[in-house]
């Protein structure tokens, strides 16, 4: 995927509130806007990467692309799961990511289980190949430096293909 690395960001919407409530693993959902940017190669699947709420820390994370064929959605969505354990809910903030890797295509699943079991071991492979030094450096781009606000973020030259910035909606 030639695009990859990508670098977008924005507000944290709210989906069909079933991340959290019925998986036990909350992903913080794109508006359209930033699905409908997304560059052509950058096909729907499951991505590893990097990911900050605000200005705050900068974690690890995994993201679903596309119509979760388990729940037949209609609309297709850009979902992150940070993998870290937050105090509260950050709808209405500024979701800053990097897609680093593929990790498979979107599947049903006979089950539930089966479901979140696939998530989990995507989160544990993301956890691995986020320590390889051409993609935890990554973690150290400008973009996440640079704030929030309307001026335009600017990836390194060297580390980034493409981005997207959203503010707001
Ligand atoms: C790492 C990861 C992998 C996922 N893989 C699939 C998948 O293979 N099939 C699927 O239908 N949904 C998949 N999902 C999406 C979940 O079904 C989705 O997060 C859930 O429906 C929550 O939706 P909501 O944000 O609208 O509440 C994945 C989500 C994550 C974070
Ligand atoms: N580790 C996390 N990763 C992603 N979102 C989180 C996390 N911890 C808390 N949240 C919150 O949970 C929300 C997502 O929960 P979810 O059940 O998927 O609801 P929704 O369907 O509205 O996206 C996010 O928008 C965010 O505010
Ligand atoms: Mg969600």
């Amino acid at each position: 995927m030639k695009s990859l690395p990508y670098f977008c960001r924005g507000e944290v919407v709210r989906g069909f509130g079933r991340g959290s409530k019925e998986l036990g693993i909350p992903t913080a959902n794109f508006p359209d806007s930033v699905v409908d940017s997304l560059p052509a190669d950058v096909s729907t699947g499951i991505y590893y990467g990097w990911a900050c709420v605000g200005n705050s820390d900068i974690h690890k994370m995994v993201m679903s692309i596309g119509w979760n064929p388990y729940y037949k959605n209609t609309k297709k969505s850009m979902e992150t799961h940070v993998i870290h354990k937050f105090k509260e809910d950050f709808y209405g903030e500024i979701l800053s990511v990097v897609l680093v890797g593929y990790i498979r295509s979107e599947k049903s699943f006979p089950s539930l289980e089966d479901l979140i079991a696939a998530i989990n071991s995507d989160i544990e492979e993301a956890k691995v190949m986020l320590e390889l030094p051409e993609h935890s450096k990554l973690k150290e781009d400008n973009f996440f430096t640079s704030t929030t606000d309307s001026s335009p973020a600017s990836p390194s030259s060297a580390a980034s293909t493409s981005q997207s910035i959203i503010n707001g909606h």
